[in-house]
Protein backbone atom coordinates (compact mmCIF):
# COMPACT_ATOMS: atom_id res chain seq x y z
CA UNK A 1 0.00 0.00 0.00
CA UNK A 2 1.46 3.64 -0.90
CA UNK A 3 0.59 6.56 0.81
CA UNK A 4 -0.60 7.57 -2.45
CA UNK A 5 -4.31 7.40 -4.28
CA UNK A 6 -5.74 4.29 -4.79
CA UNK A 7 -6.11 4.78 -8.44
CA UNK A 8 -4.80 7.34 -10.50
CA UNK A 9 -5.11 8.30 -14.02
CA UNK A 10 -2.25 10.43 -15.57
CA UNK A 11 -2.74 12.37 -18.43
CA UNK A 12 -5.16 10.49 -20.71
CA UNK A 13 -6.05 10.61 -23.80
CA UNK A 14 -8.29 8.29 -26.16
CA UNK A 15 -9.79 9.01 -29.71
CA UNK A 16 -12.65 6.86 -31.36
CA UNK A 17 -11.62 7.91 -34.96
CA UNK A 18 -12.08 12.06 -35.21
CA UNK A 19 -13.43 12.38 -31.83
CA UNK A 20 -11.42 13.11 -28.38
CA UNK A 21 -13.57 10.94 -25.87
CA UNK A 22 -10.36 11.66 -23.95
CA UNK A 23 -8.65 14.56 -23.69
CA UNK A 24 -5.78 14.75 -21.15
CA UNK A 25 -8.07 13.48 -18.13
CA UNK A 26 -6.22 13.22 -14.82
CA UNK A 27 -7.76 12.53 -11.79
CA UNK A 28 -7.48 10.59 -8.54
CA UNK A 29 -9.38 7.82 -6.01
CA UNK A 30 -8.38 7.99 -2.35
CA UNK A 31 -8.60 5.16 -0.11
CA UNK A 32 -11.38 5.07 1.58
CA UNK A 33 -13.96 7.04 -0.10
CA UNK A 34 -16.80 7.24 -2.75
CA UNK A 35 -15.94 9.41 -5.34
CA UNK A 36 -18.06 10.42 -8.34
CA UNK A 37 -17.01 11.01 -11.65
CA UNK A 38 -20.30 13.50 -13.42
CA UNK A 39 -20.56 15.77 -16.15
CA UNK A 40 -22.75 15.95 -18.93
CA UNK A 41 -23.36 13.05 -21.77
CA UNK A 42 -20.41 12.23 -23.74
CA UNK A 43 -18.13 14.04 -21.52
CA UNK A 44 -16.06 11.08 -21.65
CA UNK A 45 -17.01 9.07 -17.71
CA UNK A 46 -17.60 5.54 -19.36
CA UNK A 47 -14.56 5.45 -21.41
CA UNK A 48 -12.32 6.59 -18.16
CA UNK A 49 -13.85 3.58 -16.62
CA UNK A 50 -13.02 1.78 -19.32
CA UNK A 51 -9.48 2.64 -19.46
CA UNK A 52 -9.58 2.21 -15.43
CA UNK A 53 -10.16 -1.51 -15.83
CA UNK A 54 -8.23 -2.27 -19.01
CA UNK A 55 -11.25 -2.45 -21.41
CA UNK A 56 -10.09 0.18 -23.30
CA UNK A 57 -6.24 1.00 -24.24
CA UNK A 58 -5.72 4.63 -23.99
CA UNK A 59 -3.62 6.62 -26.91
CA UNK A 60 -1.88 8.02 -24.08
CA UNK A 61 -1.19 8.76 -20.34
CA UNK A 62 -1.47 6.04 -17.43
CA UNK A 63 -3.34 4.18 -15.01
CA UNK A 64 -1.74 3.56 -11.47
CA UNK A 65 -3.47 1.41 -8.72
CA UNK A 66 -1.81 1.56 -5.24
CA UNK A 67 1.02 3.35 -7.25
CA UNK A 68 1.96 0.66 -9.36
CA UNK A 69 1.12 1.08 -13.68
CA UNK A 70 -1.82 -0.58 -14.49
CA UNK A 71 -1.57 0.77 -18.26
CA UNK A 72 -0.74 -2.04 -19.93
CA UNK A 73 -3.10 -4.60 -17.34
CA UNK A 74 -5.70 -6.69 -19.39
CA UNK A 75 -8.97 -6.14 -17.78
CA UNK A 76 -9.28 -10.08 -16.98
CA UNK A 77 -6.40 -9.67 -14.84
CA UNK A 78 -7.95 -6.67 -12.79
CA UNK A 79 -10.12 -8.34 -9.95
CA UNK A 80 -6.44 -10.13 -9.02
CA UNK A 81 -5.03 -6.82 -8.09
CA UNK A 82 -8.11 -5.92 -5.98
CA UNK A 83 -10.30 -3.81 -8.45
CA UNK A 84 -13.79 -4.79 -9.70
CA UNK A 85 -16.69 -3.24 -11.36
CA UNK A 86 -20.17 -3.16 -12.43
CA UNK A 87 -21.47 -2.00 -16.02
CA UNK A 88 -24.30 0.49 -17.01
CA UNK A 89 -26.04 -2.37 -18.63
CA UNK A 90 -26.11 -5.68 -16.88
CA UNK A 91 -24.30 -8.47 -18.46
CA UNK A 92 -26.26 -11.21 -16.89
CA UNK A 93 -26.73 -14.71 -18.08
CA UNK A 94 -30.47 -14.40 -18.53
CA UNK A 95 -31.05 -18.43 -18.66
CA UNK A 96 -28.78 -19.08 -15.83
CA UNK A 97 -30.14 -18.74 -11.78
CA UNK A 98 -29.10 -15.63 -9.86
CA UNK A 99 -26.75 -18.26 -8.11
CA UNK A 100 -25.16 -19.75 -10.95
CA UNK A 101 -24.30 -16.23 -12.70
CA UNK A 102 -22.32 -15.40 -9.21
CA UNK A 103 -20.36 -18.42 -10.14
CA UNK A 104 -19.57 -17.74 -13.25
CA UNK A 105 -18.31 -14.59 -12.08
CA UNK A 106 -14.58 -14.13 -12.57
CA UNK A 107 -12.76 -15.81 -9.59
CA UNK A 108 -9.24 -15.71 -8.04
CA UNK A 109 -9.38 -19.29 -7.98
CA UNK A 110 -6.87 -21.84 -9.25
CA UNK A 111 -6.66 -21.58 -12.91
CA UNK A 112 -8.63 -23.85 -15.76
CA UNK A 113 -5.26 -25.56 -16.87
CA UNK A 114 -5.01 -26.78 -13.65
CA UNK A 115 -8.84 -28.05 -13.01
CA UNK A 116 -7.96 -30.89 -15.66
CA UNK A 117 -5.08 -31.79 -13.88
CA UNK A 118 -4.66 -34.62 -11.12
CA UNK A 119 -2.94 -32.86 -8.31
CA UNK A 120 -5.07 -29.59 -9.12
CA UNK A 121 -8.61 -31.43 -8.76
CA UNK A 122 -8.60 -31.27 -4.97
CA UNK A 123 -7.61 -27.51 -4.69
CA UNK A 124 -9.90 -27.11 -7.25
CA UNK A 125 -12.96 -28.74 -5.31
CA UNK A 126 -12.50 -27.02 -2.24
CA UNK A 127 -11.98 -23.54 -3.95
CA UNK A 128 -15.80 -24.22 -5.61
CA UNK A 129 -17.51 -25.26 -2.13
CA UNK A 130 -16.02 -22.04 -0.53
CA UNK A 131 -16.82 -19.69 -3.70
CA UNK A 132 -20.79 -21.17 -3.19
CA UNK A 133 -20.85 -20.79 0.31
CA UNK A 134 -19.59 -16.85 -0.06
CA UNK A 135 -22.06 -16.74 -3.24
CA UNK A 136 -24.65 -18.02 -0.79
CA UNK A 137 -23.44 -15.50 1.86
CA UNK A 138 -23.71 -12.31 -1.07
CA UNK A 139 -26.59 -12.93 -2.24
CA UNK A 140 -27.79 -12.88 1.33
CA UNK A 141 -26.15 -9.57 1.69
CA UNK A 142 -27.93 -8.06 -1.19
CA UNK A 143 -31.28 -8.85 -0.37
CA UNK A 144 -31.11 -11.58 -3.68
CA UNK A 145 -30.84 -15.25 -1.60
CA UNK A 146 -34.72 -16.26 -2.18
CA UNK A 147 -34.20 -15.40 -5.81
CA UNK A 148 -31.40 -17.30 -6.16
CA UNK A 149 -33.30 -20.46 -8.02
CA UNK A 150 -35.18 -18.02 -10.46
CA UNK A 151 -33.56 -16.74 -13.79
CA UNK A 152 -31.83 -13.94 -13.70
CA UNK A 153 -33.35 -12.94 -16.89
CA UNK A 154 -36.35 -12.55 -14.69
CA UNK A 155 -35.14 -9.73 -12.22
CA UNK A 156 -35.73 -5.77 -12.33
CA UNK A 157 -33.36 -3.60 -13.10
CA UNK A 158 -32.36 -2.70 -9.92
CA UNK A 159 -32.19 -6.37 -8.50
CA UNK A 160 -30.00 -7.07 -11.91
CA UNK A 161 -27.90 -4.18 -10.57
CA UNK A 162 -27.43 -5.74 -7.15
CA UNK A 163 -26.41 -8.86 -8.87
CA UNK A 164 -23.59 -7.31 -10.62
CA UNK A 165 -22.41 -5.92 -7.23
CA UNK A 166 -22.83 -9.28 -5.51
CA UNK A 167 -20.65 -10.10 -8.28
CA UNK A 168 -17.98 -7.79 -8.23
CA UNK A 169 -18.02 -8.18 -4.01
CA UNK A 170 -17.40 -11.56 -4.95
CA UNK A 171 -13.32 -11.22 -5.80
CA UNK A 172 -13.46 -8.68 -2.04
CA UNK A 173 -12.29 -5.55 -4.05
CA UNK A 174 -10.20 -3.20 -2.50
CA UNK A 175 -11.86 -0.98 -4.93
CA UNK A 176 -15.43 -1.55 -6.88
CA UNK A 177 -16.20 1.36 -9.85
CA UNK A 178 -19.85 1.65 -10.37
CA UNK A 179 -21.17 2.33 -13.58
CA UNK A 180 -24.65 4.14 -13.28
CA UNK A 181 -25.94 1.70 -10.25
CA UNK A 182 -28.72 4.06 -10.21
CA UNK A 183 -30.02 3.41 -13.69
CA UNK A 184 -33.15 2.02 -14.29
CA UNK A 185 -33.33 1.38 -10.79
CA UNK A 186 -36.81 1.97 -8.86
CA UNK A 187 -36.41 4.04 -5.40
CA UNK A 188 -36.83 1.23 -2.75
CA UNK A 189 -33.88 -0.37 -4.49
CA UNK A 190 -32.24 2.74 -4.72
CA UNK A 191 -32.02 3.08 -1.02
CA UNK A 192 -31.53 -0.29 -0.78
CA UNK A 193 -28.01 0.46 -2.89
CA UNK A 194 -27.46 3.28 -0.58
CA UNK A 195 -27.71 1.64 2.49
CA UNK A 196 -25.39 -1.43 1.19
CA UNK A 197 -22.12 0.84 -0.24
CA UNK A 198 -22.42 2.44 3.15
CA UNK A 199 -21.93 -0.53 4.84
CA UNK A 200 -19.29 -1.55 2.28
CA UNK A 201 -17.55 1.67 2.35
CA UNK A 202 -17.62 1.53 6.56
CA UNK A 203 -15.92 -2.04 6.38
CA UNK A 204 -13.07 -0.31 4.18
CA UNK A 205 -14.02 -0.64 -0.02
CA UNK A 206 -13.49 2.18 -1.75
CA UNK A 207 -15.95 2.74 -4.65
CA UNK A 208 -15.46 5.05 -8.09
CA UNK A 209 -19.06 5.89 -9.01
CA UNK A 210 -20.16 6.95 -12.47
CA UNK A 211 -23.65 8.80 -12.01
CA UNK A 212 -25.81 10.98 -13.72
CA UNK A 213 -28.30 10.42 -10.89
CA UNK A 214 -27.34 13.86 -8.49
CA UNK A 215 -29.63 12.23 -5.70
CA UNK A 216 -27.36 9.16 -5.36
CA UNK A 217 -24.46 11.66 -5.73
CA UNK A 218 -24.77 13.66 -3.20
CA UNK A 219 -26.07 10.93 -0.43
CA UNK A 220 -22.59 8.57 -1.27
CA UNK A 221 -19.76 10.39 -2.37
CA UNK A 222 -16.88 12.03 -0.24
CA UNK A 223 -15.78 13.88 -3.26
CA UNK A 224 -16.91 14.58 -7.18
CA UNK A 225 -14.74 14.98 -9.96
CA UNK A 226 -16.86 17.04 -12.69
CA UNK A 227 -15.55 15.79 -16.61
CA UNK A 228 -16.57 18.24 -19.38
CA UNK A 229 -15.38 17.49 -23.21
CA UNK A 230 -12.49 14.44 -22.04
CA UNK A 231 -11.05 16.01 -18.99
CA UNK A 232 -12.00 16.78 -15.28
CA UNK A 233 -13.65 20.54 -14.93
CA UNK A 234 -13.86 20.47 -11.61
CA UNK A 235 -13.57 18.86 -8.63
CA UNK A 236 -14.52 19.15 -4.86
CA UNK A 237 -17.79 18.23 -2.45
CA UNK A 238 -20.74 17.05 -3.88
CA UNK A 239 -21.94 20.98 -2.61
CA UNK A 240 -19.05 22.91 -3.53
CA UNK A 241 -19.30 21.43 -7.48
CA UNK A 242 -22.98 21.92 -7.68
CA UNK A 243 -22.41 25.76 -6.90
CA UNK A 244 -19.33 25.56 -9.43
CA UNK A 245 -20.67 28.28 -12.43
CA UNK A 246 -18.15 25.98 -14.53
CA UNK A 247 -20.12 23.06 -13.63
CA UNK A 248 -23.70 24.63 -14.49
CA UNK A 249 -22.15 25.35 -17.47
CA UNK A 250 -21.27 22.45 -18.50
CA UNK A 251 -23.94 20.63 -17.74
CA UNK A 252 -25.83 23.58 -19.84
CA UNK A 253 -23.39 23.36 -23.04
CA UNK A 254 -22.82 26.68 -22.48
CA UNK A 255 -18.86 27.57 -23.09
CA UNK A 256 -17.16 28.64 -20.64
N1 LIG B 1 -16.54 2.70 -28.90
C1 LIG B 1 -16.77 3.95 -29.30
N2 LIG B 1 -16.69 4.28 -30.61
C2 LIG B 1 -16.91 5.54 -31.02
N3 LIG B 1 -17.21 6.57 -30.21
C3 LIG B 1 -17.29 6.30 -28.90
C4 LIG B 1 -17.09 4.99 -28.37
N4 LIG B 1 -17.25 5.03 -27.02
C5 LIG B 1 -17.54 6.32 -26.71
N5 LIG B 1 -17.58 7.07 -27.84
C6 LIG B 1 -17.84 8.51 -27.90
O1 LIG B 1 -16.93 9.13 -26.98
C7 LIG B 1 -17.59 10.21 -26.31
C8 LIG B 1 -17.51 9.97 -24.83
O2 LIG B 1 -18.39 8.87 -24.54
P1 LIG B 1 -18.59 8.29 -23.07
O3 LIG B 1 -19.58 7.18 -23.19
O4 LIG B 1 -17.29 7.99 -22.46
O5 LIG B 1 -19.24 9.53 -22.34
P2 LIG B 1 -20.07 9.55 -20.97
O6 LIG B 1 -19.62 10.76 -20.23
O7 LIG B 1 -19.95 8.26 -20.29
O8 LIG B 1 -21.54 9.78 -21.52
P3 LIG B 1 -22.94 9.25 -20.91
O9 LIG B 1 -23.11 10.02 -19.65
O10 LIG B 1 -23.92 9.66 -21.96
O11 LIG B 1 -22.82 7.78 -20.72
C9 LIG B 1 -19.00 10.27 -26.86
O12 LIG B 1 -19.06 11.25 -27.87
C10 LIG B 1 -19.23 8.89 -27.42
O13 LIG B 1 -20.15 8.91 -28.49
Amino acid sequence: MTAGPLLEVRDVAKRFGGLAALDGCSLALEAGQVTGLIGPNGAGKSTLLNVMTGLVRADRGSVLFEGRDVTAVSAHRFPALGMARTFQIVRELGSLTVFENLLVAPRLQTGEGVVASIFGRRKWWAEESANAQKAKALLDRVGLFRLADHPSGGLSGGQKKLLDLARALLLEPKLILLDEPGAGVAPPLKIEMIRLIRELKAEGVSFGLVEHDMHLVGELCDRVHVMAEGKRLVSGTFEEVSKDRRVVEAYLGVAA
